[in-house]
């Protein structure tokens, strides 16, 4: 899914939604905290946005279907005036130029008395195909799994063909990081359509213990708790796999940013747009 409307905060103390995107380096207060870095994969239409969000903000995403436009400050909005403490506040990044590219998500959680800063990037749908490797994958994704240290890999229990993606995926999770343990949980979205359902527990069990992964069957538009369980466990077992130290991994001896956010170039245009009108300005007076 897609999320059009523009990025805000919910822990500032404005009334008005700040922009925030996620700069390019990282935040003063995450540099403290230990960060973990996760992506979101699977086919189209298993309900990556929606487990996303619905973790983030408790919400189903498709409440605000019928107005897409605005269910991003909406959610925000409804959590700020809760006034919950920062461990609930997050910050999103939207990219508004193009239909396929996914959303980075920030968020403080506390785990076992631990401040940590989780990122969480949606993305792109991936899709089989016929070639070699058996698997569509944007280059965007690829990108998002070299930068993550976690993945959350997800079906719908209504779609089987959703299912088949996921070995193929993780075999392209394993090519990008080829060496050492790969943190990853198996979600089995959607478990409030029972009569529709394509794909059994069993099923679904099996294939987690053959990825070396635990199984979630989740449904996020019914329940926040199991979606939560799921992402903390994710979290717990990344924490596990990067040991010590402040929690950055190094990779082939590179300290590597995450993936590029083309709202990130757009702001930068924007902001030259500015600049150069000013200085056009400034010019004529
Ligand atoms: N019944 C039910 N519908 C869900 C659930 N989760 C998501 N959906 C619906 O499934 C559709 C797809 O959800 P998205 O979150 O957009 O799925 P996605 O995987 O991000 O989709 P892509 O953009 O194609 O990658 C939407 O209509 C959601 O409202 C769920 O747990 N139960």
């Amino acid at each position: 899914m897609r999320l059009t409307a523009g990025p805000g905060t919910m822990s500032g103390g404005s009334a008005n939604f700040l922009l925030v995107p996620i700069p390019e380096f990282p935040l003063p207060d995450s540099a403290l905290a230990r960060t973990v870095k996760i992506a979101v994969l699977g086919a189209s239409n298993v309900g990556k946005t929606a487990l996303i969000v619905r973790f983030l903000t408790k919400r189903f995403i498709g409440d605000y279907e019928a107005n897409t436009g605005e269910c991003v400050s909406v959610l925000l909005k409804q959590n700020k005036k809760k006034s919950q403490p920062s461990s609930s506040s997050f910050i999103l990044v939207i990219n508004p130029l193009s239909g396929s590219a996914g959303a980075l998500y920030s968020r403080k959680v506390t785990l076992d008395g631990e401040e940590v800063s989780l990122q969480v990037q949606d993305t792109p749908c991936v899709a089989l195909q016929d070639d070699p490797e058996g698997l569509y994958c944007q280059e965007q994704i690829n990108r998002s799994i070299y930068w993550a240290d976690g993945y959350v890999l997800v079906f719908s229990i209504t779609d089987h063909s959703s299912y088949r993606t996921i070995q193929p995926l993780y075999q392209h999770v394993r090519r990008i990081h080829p060496s050492g343990n790969i943190p990853v949980i198996l979600v089995g979205n959607k478990s409030d359509l029972l009569r529709a359902r394509q794909v059994s527990a069993d099923e679904g069990e099996t294939l987690a213990a053959s990825l070396g992964g635990a199984y979630f069957e989740v449904s996020a538009r019914e329940n926040h708790e199991g979606v939560h369980a799921a992402f903390l466990h994710l979290c717990q077992e990344v924490i596990r796999a990067l040991g010590g130290g402040n929690g950055e991994k190094r990779k082939g001896g590179l300290h590597l940013a995450r993936p590029k956010s083309p709202n990130m170039q757009e702001l930068k245009r924007r902001f030259r747009q500015v600049l150069s009108s000013k200085v056009k300005s400034a010019t004529t007076i």
